[in-house]
């Protein structure tokens, strides 16, 4: 399910920063596409959790035997279908982190927060 006013198209492969869009509002899209194929019995937190790490290394094969010239911030000399590539894996790394949030009843925004909050009291 594509959030309101977002055709599959529309994301934009560059950006200066994150569109608006909440966690909230991506834990109900994906649920809604689980919900609709009726595949929460699958989504247990042990295979979500490996679902997480495939898409992980599909993150990493994108970018893997390139060197640190071929993959340097901004990724100048990447095509648009490259660049949508690494989009598509990240979004199935975040789709299942969100999943894992949602059926462990943690509420993954704060959480993030206050790590952030002990991380900068661990690193001072
Ligand atoms: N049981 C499943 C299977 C898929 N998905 C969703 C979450 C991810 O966003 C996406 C992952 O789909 P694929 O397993 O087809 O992975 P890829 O899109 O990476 O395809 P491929 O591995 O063929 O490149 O679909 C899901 O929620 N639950």
């Amino acid at each position: 399910m594509l959030l309101p006013g977002l055709s599959a198209r529309h994301a934009p492969l560059r950006c200066a920063e994150f569109s608006g869009t909440s966690l909230e509002q991506l834990r109900q899209a994906q649920a809604a596409f689980v919900d609709e194929r009726e595949w929460s019995q699958f989504h247990t937190p042990r295979s979500l959790a490996l679902a997480m790490v495939g898409e992980v290394g599909e993150v990493c094969e994108l970018l893997q035997w390139r060197g640190d010239a071929g993959a340097s911030p901004g990724l100048p000399g990447w095509t648009d279908d490259e660049r949508e590539a690494l989009a598509d894996e990240l979004s199935d790394v975040l789709s299942y982190v969100v999943r894992l949030a949602d059926v462990t009843d943690i509420d993954l925004p704060e959480a993030f927060l206050r790590k952030v909050e002990k991380n900068r009291a661990k690193y001072p």
